[in-house]
């Protein structure tokens, strides 16, 4: 049996890296970089390493983005015309802000001030720390990158959620079983949600597992259950917006593929003083059973 010679992965700088992405894109050849990086006194098997793990990485980066998902439809309210009030199932919305893209709408009196109060009371009763779902393995675990407290509530669980989830359903256009069940986050000062995303990265090992309950998130309705005294805004921090939490207000964003070009990416900022209650209502493209 022969021994195969080995033959060492070459460091590759960045610089040369840049400059065989810029010479391939500017239309030469590999047989022409091969040229110039011989004429500059590159060893011919050096050259040709270099060259097949430069052009291999740029060609696996195209593909990847041509394999991006085809866009999701997505929920959306009524806003043509662009009415200053909504009707949702039992009440009137009230429309503060919509950006057109990325797609974000701040509402105000998506709930009386009762109705969070309610809501509160029947979360606070229940909270344990927050558990976020792990695609790695598909589990629940403790996330660092969130300090508040939280729970769920099954979908029509109290009278309130199923009123809530009604409106939602209405306000948004979107069936109610595409809902996940209510989440109830608590924010003591100084906790926080660092900024991700909520849809389920399709590169994780345990997304296939946790799609098969009704396929991808495709929005998010975030509501204030009460009003922090400072700090604990909703950020976003690709169009550099910061959503002011006020008592029975929501913020509204959608997100037709799981993919960072959606500009989705948000989080709950420090709260500075006083506590900050949110209700996540996360909508999936198909039926949540
Ligand atoms: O607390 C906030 O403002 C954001 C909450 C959030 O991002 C989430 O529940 O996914
Ligand atoms: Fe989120």
């Amino acid at each position: 049996m022969s021994a195969t010679p080995t033959r060492s992965v070459p460091h590759i700088t960045r610089e040369m890296r840049e400059w065989v992405t810029d010479q391939a894109r500017a239309g030469h050849t590999p047989e022409a970089l091969l040229a110039s990086m011989k004429a500059s006194g590159w060893e011919e098997d050096a050259a040709l390493d270099v060259l097949e793990i430069v052009l291999r990485d740029i060609v696996e980066a195209g593909t990847r983005q041509k394999v991006l998902p085809p866009p999701a439809r997505v929920p959306e309210p009524f806003l043509d015309g662009a009415p200053a009030t909504l009707w949702a199932h039992d009440r009137e919305v009230r429309v503060v802000m919509a950006m057109r893209d990325p797609r974000v709408i701040v509402f105000s009196g998506l709930l009386s001030d009762a109705e969070c109060d309610e809501i509160v009371a029947l979360a606070g009763a229940r909270l344990a720390r927050s558990h976020t779902v792990d695609t790695a393995t598909g589990a629940s675990e403790v996330n660092a990158a969130r300090t508040s407290d939280g729970m769920f509530f099954t979908r029509g669980e109290h009278p309130v959620c199923a009123r809530f989830e009604a409106r939602i359903a209405a306000l948004l256009n979107w069936p109610v079983e595409n809902g996940e069940g209510l989440q109830v986050l608590h924010y003591r000062p100084g906790a926080e949600y660092k900024p991700h995303y909520d849809y389920f990265d399709p590169d994780q090992p345990g997304t296939p597992a946790v799609l098969r309950r009704g396929g991808q998130r495709v929005a998010t309705l975030v509501t204030y259950l009460n009003t922090p005294t400072r700090g604990g805004g909703t950020t976003f921090p690709d169009i550099g917006l910061e959503v002011t939490p006020l008592k029975g207000h929501a913020v509204f964003f959608s997100y037709d593929r799981p993919h960072p070009s959606t500009r989705s990416l948000h989080g709950g900022a420090p709260v500075l003083e006083g506590d900050k209650w949110v209700a996540t209502k996360w909508l999936r493209v198909g039926r949540f059973d």
